[in-house]
Formats: C-alpha cells, sequence, structure tokens
C-alpha cells in the first residue's frame, strides 16, 4: 500500500511531552512524539505497557495539557484551549475502550448510553436523538430494539458494538480506539476488526488505534507508529515496517507476533524489563535491552531519521534485524544484573 497523503492532517501531535511529577522525581511517559492523523486513514500506536499510548492519545484528545509540544484539530493550535471553548469540539472526537463492559454505565440503558454524547452536546431534540440512536445501531448491526435494554444483557462483542455505536451518534471525524479487539474472543475481533474498517470508509474517520502487540495492526493500520518509553523508534506505513523493520525493538515485536505466512519466524526475547521512565537511560532509550547495542548506543541519542519515503527510525544500525533469519543468528546480550 502506498501512502500518499496530500490533505491537512484532522489531527496532529507535534513534538508532544508529557511528564508526570512522581514522588521527587519526574516520570516522562511521551518524549518529543509527532503524529498526524488523517481522515479515512488509520495510524497504529504499537508498543509495550508502559510506553506512553495511552498518554499521547489523552494528550491528543486534551483530557490532559501536554508539557511541551502543540495539539492541531483541523489545523487549529488546540493545546490550551480552555474547557468552554474546546467543549464544542469535543464531539469530534471520541474514543472507544477496551473492556466495553468497564466503559458502559450498567445503570443506563443502551439507548441512554448512545444518547448521551447528543445529550451533552445538545444535538438535536429528543425525536432528532432517538432517530440518531436507532441510525447508529443498525450501523453497528445491532436492532433498534437493543434501546431498551442493558450493557449487561450482551455479549462482550455485542458489547462493543455498543460503545461504537456510541463513539459514532455525534458524527465524530476522529475516533481512538484503545485495545478495540483485545478484551473479546479471537472468534469475534476480526468482525469488529471489519465492522470498524467499513464504519471508516463510509464516515470518512481518522483513526487512532493503539495496540501492545503487531498482530492486530497489520489487518488494520496504514501506518505504524512504534513507541518505547515514550519515543517514536519507528514509524512508517504498515506493510512496510511490518516485513521489514529497520528497528531491532519493532523486529522484536514482530517476532512475537506468530504469522501464518511466517511460522518457522525465530523469537528475539528481550532481556530484563523496559527500565523505569523516572530513570530513562542516557543514550538510545533502548540500548540496555538492545540484541544489537554498540557503545555508541549508550552515551548518543540516535534522532528520528529518515529511512525511505515516509519511514523514519531512529537507530544507529537500521535495518540490521531486520528478517527473521538475521534475527536467529544475531546474539541475544545479556544485561549484566538483569
Ligand atoms: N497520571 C499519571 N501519573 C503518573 N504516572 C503516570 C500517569 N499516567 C501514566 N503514567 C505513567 O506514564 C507511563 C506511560 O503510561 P501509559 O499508560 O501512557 O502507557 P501505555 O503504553 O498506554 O501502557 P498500557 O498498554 O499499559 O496502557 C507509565 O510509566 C505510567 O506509569
Amino acid at each position: 500500500m502506498t501512502e500518499r497523503i496530500g490533505s491537512e492532517p484532522v489531527m496532529a501531535a507535534e513534538r508532544v511531552s508529557v511528564r508526570f511529577a512522581v514522588g521527587r522525581g519526574t516520570l516522562t511517559a511521551v518524549d518529543d512524539v509527532s503524529l498526524a492523523l488523517h481522515r479515512g486513514r488509520t495510524v497504529a500506536l504499537v508498543g509495550e505497557s508502559g510506553s506512553g499510548k495511552s498518554t499521547l492519545a489523552m494528550a491528543m484528545m486534551r483530557a490532559t495539557v501536554p508539557n511541551e509540544g502543540r495539539i492541531l484539530f483541523q489545523g487549529r493550535d488546540i493545546t490550551h484551549l480552555p474547557e468552554r471553548r474546546l467543549k464544542p469540539l469535543r464531539r469530534h472526537f471520541q474514543m472507544v475502550f477496551q473492556d466495553p463492559y468497564a466503559s458502559l454505565d450498567p445503570r443506563m440503558t443502551v439507548g441512554r448510553v448512545i444518547a448521551e454524547p447528543l445529550r451533552a452536546h445538545g444535538l438535536g431534540n429528543r425525536q432528532a436523538i432517538r432517530a440518531r440512536v436507532t441510525e447508529v445501531l443498525d450501523q453497528v448491526g445491532l436492532p433498534a430494539s437493543a434501546v431498551h435494554r442493558y450493557p449487561a444483557q450482551f455479549s462482550g462483542g455485542q458489547r462493543q458494538r455498543i460503545s461504537i455505536a456510541r463513539a459514532l451518534a455525534a458524527r465524530p471525524s476522529v475516533i481512538v480506539a484503545d485495545e478495540p479487539v483485545s478484551a473479546l474472543d479471537v472468534s469475534i475481533q476480526a468482525q469488529i476488526v471489519s465492522l470498524l474498517g467499513e464504519i471508516q470508509a463510509s464516515e470518512n474517520l481518522a483513526y487512532l488505534v493503539i495496540a501492545h502487540d503487531l498482530a492486530l495492526v497489520h489487518h488494520i493500520s496504514d501506518r505504524v507508529v512504534v513507541l518505547y518509553l515514550g519515543r517514536v523508534v519507528e514509524e512508517g506505513p504498515t506493510t512496510e515496517v511490518v516485513s521489514q523493520p529497520q528497528h531491532p525493538y519493532t523486529a522484536a515485536l514482530l517476532s512475537a507476533t506468530p504469522t501464518p505466512d511466517d511460522p518457522q519466524r525465530e523469537r528475539i526475547v528481550l532481556s530484563g524489563d523496559p527500565p523505569s521512565p523516572i530513570q530513562r537511560p542516557a543514550g538510545c532509550v533502548f540500548h540496555t535491552r538492545c540484541p544489537i547495542a554498540r557503545p555508541v548506543c549508550a552515551t548518543d541519542t540516535p534522532t528520528l531519521d529518515p529511512a525511505g519515503p515516509n519511514r523514519a527510525v531512529a537507530c544507529f544500525f537500521p535495518g540490521e534485524l531486520a528478517s527473521g533469519l538475521t534475527i536467529a543468528s544475531a546474539p541475544v546480550r545479556q544485561k549484566e544484573g538483569s
């Protein structure tokens, strides 16, 4: 798939950093990350737990204010917009969460759940709201009669359809989906992925999909951004990143993802856990776990440099772990003390 993005992004993060004060220290959750969302396209944000995916998404949704950088919506800087001016814009960006059971209020009927954003934004009278609720229910493949029932009366997949209907109700332009299928049975996952695809096409939506591994990303995204300890280590068109990862961390993530066409793929087992985001390593953030790290990686920080059209990688030795075979022959260095 070639990437030809001429239009202005509907939403963008520009050099965003988010830090939290913890105890006496500072935790850097997101470090100088830029990302652009375009209508009709999906960006997948990938990384281990704690890599900063949700924090970045929250900053883009303006649920938090970044410490540095800018958030743009339709070209407008909304980074420091006060809530009263942000509120009318909020209907344009909606979220779908991992666990539809936890994210849907169990005391509300499905009708109320879906109508809630419409009411909150004053989008129509009772009759118009009812009509819209029926419309989005139909769009997600649920009967109009669902409005009278409660979320608990539905299966996991149906509940995720309800969450999607709720996100769609106010006709947003951006949907952030945080692990939208990982809580669902494998048999249901494909249905929800294809539903999200159909809805994206019919509504021309921009998606940001958060995922901790690359398995889902393959089917759902045009572009992938790989985060490690709050930094982008690699980004590019999904098909290219997945077939030829340039960063050893991406290669490691991919090696953990079984693919039917490459069952022989060797696993790169990364030694140790990610370092604490409070005490981030000097040099390359990944060097303490990197199987190909050299001395320079511990002292100098690689910048995110172009690695082909629409691709970028932050590594002094990009491409060294590009294929399963190379991975297998590369010794995995055990870090002392880990
Ligand atoms: N409100 C907060 N206060 C302090 N630290 C926080 C806060 N929110 C997030 N963090 C920290 O920021 C880092 C990034 O967390 P974040 O939730 O963004 O990662 P993630 O990649 O989304 O992980 P997961 O896949 O587990 O959701 C973590 O170290 C986390 O502990």
